[in-house]
Order: structure tokens, then sequence, then C-alpha cells
């Protein structure tokens, strides 16, 4: 369907049409019209399927441009998924001239509240940092006409239910409430009854969670077999834009100095940094500087960035939705995406319970030779030397230029350049990357007993497994790792001034299980009972499993 066809004034189409898009996703063309009339509506569609504009135009169509208010709040998980609904948002209203904000923790609060003075009618922030400014008074929120709780699965997975509904507090009772997800676990439901009036339940139908736009693969392997497994499937699949999700954030700082080690291009993105060093990571890779990018959960919800082919979950998620989530980082917008997921023996029942989430099958993968690995880079080399020779000016270089060539063949020089751009060796540095932590059995289905039996993976030759990824191959290069492990940061780190209520200094981890492994969470459970996060409460006793950074 046309965006034309949705009752959207002139001016946004205007701005939909300089953004590129053409025709309306299902879940734009399914909500919009709802959403323009002003109902409740819980939207679930696929991940990289357009759910902001689906909450954004409609909110940018109703903004009253003299109405000097915050007319639209959108609460968002992370940091980095605040910015950029901030920016998407900005580039959809520009026609229509409409001011949007943006606050998040680890920035600098007073100038936060110097950009507030110019009054936006539309403000996007994480949890922590809204209520400070609330608190502050430097937000106002009792002129919202709609709230968006983006990812609002996550969010009450990261124990901001209590935040979130200090929040809504502050803002009229008569609003409009949206919910949006590509997950949307039974306790979302009571979200719906308690904030929203009446909500239209819109989920896209489709087969799957997952896209099919994404080839999943998984490899069994033993924990301490999993790095050079992992590194070996880089060089035959030669990611261009990789996101590696590991599960804690002194995880992520070994695989992505181990990965620098073995001569890949990778920085680590994870709760413990600075929000300028998270700003920079991110850049890099946006701009393609690294190609690798190492994270905790953090990354794994709502990040849309271009051309990230391939997804590497050096360790299987604890929640199955988080597993939706991080694969969903590739296979946007109709582009095609490889997943991997790596599993010890022992976590087989893990990958049942996502397959039995996302009802698909994931395909086994064998893991590379190193033979196949040292040709997978050889070959990748030689695409490399045929970008150098397009890049290398001879004229500054003739002299040695032509003494080299005089003294070597041309199949002598050819070699010596392959061997010192696949820089083989490197292959060879060892990396030790610290042990976890085995995650907990499962309850519930999966559990217990040789899973290698009951559900048929035990590893061997299985008849149907691929090797490399060339099972399926619409891509043979595609390799991806991706493991989150920590995911989402909320921002309450007092950084900048934040005054509030303390927040852990940092980002804070947290055990994003505790309760969660029956699969059928009751809202209660996320609910602080002593004031704190719940999710705080489990992260003393169960640190060392699913951690998860917040901010
Ligand atoms: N109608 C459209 N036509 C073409 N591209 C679109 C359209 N709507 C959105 N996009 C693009 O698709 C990509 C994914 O959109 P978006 O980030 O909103 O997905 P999402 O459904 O929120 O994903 P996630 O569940 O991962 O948060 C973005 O690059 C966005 O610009």
């Amino acid at each position: 369907m046309k965006f034309n066809e949705l009752g959207l004034s002139q001016e946004l189409l205007q701005s939909i049409a300089e953004h590129g898009y053409v025709e309306a996703t299902p879940i734009q063309e399914k909500t919009i019209p709802l959403t323009l009339v002003g109902k409740d509506v819980i939207g679930q569609a696929q991940t990289g399927t357009g759910k902001t504009a689906a909450f954004g135009l409609p909110i940018l169509e109703h903004i009253d441009l003299n109405n000097k208010n915050i007319q639209a709040l959108i609460v968002s998980p992370t940091r980095e998924l605040a910015i950029q609904t901030a920016d998407e948002l900005k580039k959809l209203g520009r026609d229509k001239h409409v001011d949007v904000q943006v606050v998040f923790g680890g920035a600098d609060i007073r100038r936060q509240i110097q950009n507030l003075k110019s009054h936006p009618q539309i403000l996007v922030g994480t949890p922590g940092r809204l209520l400070d400014h609330t608190n502050r008074k430097t937000v106002k929120l009792d002129h919202v006409n709609t709230l968006v709780l983006d990812e609002a699965d996550e969010m009450l997975n990261m124990g901001f239910l209590d935040d979130i509904e200090a929040i809504i507090e502050k803002t009229p009772a008569t609003r409009q409430t949206l919910l949006f997800s590509a997950t949307m676990p039974p306790a979302i439901k009571l979200i719906g009854v308690k904030f929203m009036t009446n909500p239209e339940h819109i989920q896209i139908e489709a087969k799957e969670l997952t896209t099919d736009l994404v080839d999943q693969y998984f490899v069994r392997v033993r924990e301490n077999e999993k790095f050079d497994t992992m590194t070996r499937i880089f060089d035959v699949q030669a990611p261009k834009l990789a996101i590696v999700f590991g599960r804690t954030k002194r995880r992520v700082e070994e695989l992505a100095r181990g990965l620098e080690a073995r001569g890949y291009h990778a920085a680590g993105l994870h709760g413990d940094l600075t929000q300028q060093m998270r700003s920079r990571v991110l850049a890099q890779f946006k701009s393609h500087e690294i190609n690798i990018l190492v994270a905790t959960d953090v990354a794994a919800r709502g990040l849309d960035v271009k051309d990230v082919s391939h997804v590497y979950n050096f360790d299987i998620p604890q929640d199955p939705e988080s597993y939706v989530h991080r694969i969903g980082r590739t296979g946007r917008a109709g582009a095609e995406g490889v997943s991997v997921t790596f599993v010890a023996p022992n976590e087989m029942d893990y990958l049942r319970a996502v397959e039995n989430l996302t009802k698909k099958r994931m395909t086994p993968l064998e893991p590379a030779t190193l033979q196949q690995a040292r040709v997978g880079k050889i070959n990748n080399a030689a695409g490399e030397v045929a970008k150098l020779i397009q890049s290398t000016d001879v004229s500054e270089i003739q002299d040695q230029v032509n003494a080299l060539t005089e003294k070597y063949s041309a199949e002598q020089l050819a070699a010596a350049l392959l061997s010192s751009v696949a820089d083989l060796e490197k292959q060879n540095t060892p990396v030790e990357i610290t042990r976890e932590r085995p995650l907990p059995r499962r309850r519930g289905n999966g559990r217990g007993g040789n899973s290698r039996q009951r559900d048929g993976r035990g590893g061997g030759n299985r008849r149907n497994s691929s090797r490399n990824g060339g099972g399926r191959d619409r891509r043979s290069n595609g390799g991806d790792r991706d493991r989150r492990s920590n995911g989402g940061d909320r921002d309450r780190r007092s950084n900048g001034g934040d005054r509030d209520r303390r927040r852990d200094g940092g980002d804070r981890d947290r055990d994003r299980r505790g309760s969660s492994n029956n699969g059928d969470r009751r809202f209660g459970d996320y609910r602080r009972r002593d004031g704190r996060s719940a999710s705080r409460q489990g992260r003393s006793a169960n640190r060392e499993f699913t951690i998860r950074d917040k901010d």
C-alpha cells in the first residue's frame, strides 16, 4: 500500500518520499490508520520492518506546531536506540519543522537542559534520565498526547517497570499509549491492561517470528573451542559487517581484544564504556572503520545499522526473545543476512527453546577446518589485493617498483603480497577467553537429560548438516557471529550530573533472568519489591548468568 492511502498530510508524504520509502510495510499499513484516529495500539512485527515509522508518522501528523509543550514521548530501553529513534523522527519531521529532542544517561545533563529550552514537541529518552528531568522539572509531561513504549518487553526485562509507571503517572490519563516490539511475551498484555485503554493488538501474521531473510545456523562446540571455531568461520564466511554478541561485558572485552590480536577490525560495545566511547565505537562500525562489533545485548534491540551481513551469537542468549532481536540486526528492510549461534553441548536445551519460540529450526553448521580457514583467508586477501591495486598510486613509488619488478617475477611479487595481506600467522595468535559459568539447566521444555538424544541434535555426522554455511547457501560468505550479552543499558549513570537515585555508577548490569526461566513470567516478577528493581535483586544471587547492562 502506498503511503498516500494512509491519511497522512502532504508535508509528511514529502518527507517520506525524500526518505526513500515507497510502499508502507505491513505494520505501518495496519497501525498508522488506527493510531491516526487516536486508538491505543500494541504493534508486533518482525525486526527491521519499520516499526519506528509506524508509530512515528502518526505522532508527527498530530503535532501542533503552535503548541510549545511536549506532545509526544517515546521511551526507549537503550541510549543508542533513543538516539536513533530521535534521528529518524527528525528526518521524517523535517518538512513539517517539528522539534525533536533526546535525553539519555551518561551524557551531560546541563547540555540536555539547554537543548530542552528549544521547547521540543517530541521527546525521546531512556527511563532513568527521563525521570531525572521530570524530577528537576526540566521536562514536563502534562501535555503529552501520545506515549510510546518502544521495545516494551525489554523495558520490563530490564526492570524498568517502576520507572515507567512513574513516568506514565506524569502524563495525562487521556493520552494515547502505543507499545511496539517484535516480541510480546505474555506479561506485556498485563501492561496493556494497566496502562492502555482498549488497545488494538496488531500482530503482523508471519509464519515465523524471525524473518526468512536470515539464514540461521548453529554450531555445536565446546566452550574452550568456541573462539577458534568462530574465527575460522569468519575466515570462510568473510562477513562484510558483523555483530558478535557475548554474554557479559568481560567477555565482550576479551573477544574484541582477541579478535584484534588475530588481525580482525573489531571493537567492543557494552555498558561499562563511557557514553562517548560507546558512540565512537558505533560510529566506527557504521562507517566500516571496524567491521566486527562485539557487543552485549546493549546492541540487540532496535539498532538499525545498514548492511550488517552477519550476526554471531558467541554465547547463546538465555532468553529466547533475545535471540530474535539479536539476529534481527541483520536481514533488515528487505536485505538478507546470516546468523550463526555457537552452542555448548550442555546448552542444547536453550537452542530448542529458541526454536520453539521462533518456530524455525536452525541449520547445523560444521566447524571449518584450519585448512579451510586458510584458504578462506587467502581468498579474502585476493579480494583485498584487487582493491589495493585500484587505490594505489604508483607514481610516488615508481623507483622501488621498478627495482622489484627487475629483480623478481610477477608470481613471486603476487605471492609475497598475498601472503602479507592474508597475514596467516595471525591465525595462530593464542587467545585466551575466560571460561564463563555454564547456563543453568533450563526448566520446562528442553529440560534435563541428554538433549542430544531428545532433539536428535547430537553432533556427529548429521546427514543434513552443512559445512560452513554452504547448506542453503544463498551466500557462501556469510559468517556471522552474534551473541548478545549484556543487553540494554539504562540510563542512570550519573556522569552528566544526574542527580538521582543512584544508580550503580554506571549502566547497571542486571540479571535479566531471575525468575524468567519458566517462560511464563508474571507481571509481578518485574516489579520492584523493595523499592529497587527486581533485576537488581536477582543480580548478586545469579550474577554470572545473564548479566545485562542497562542504563
Ligand atoms: N516503508 C518503508 N520502506 C522502506 N524502508 C523502510 C520503510 N519503513 C522503514 N524502513 C527502513 O527499514 C529499516 C528498519 O526500520 P526500523 O528500525 O523502524 O525497524 P523495526 O521494525 O523497529 O526493527 P526492530 O524490531 O529491530 O527495532 C530502517 O532502516 C528504516 O529506515
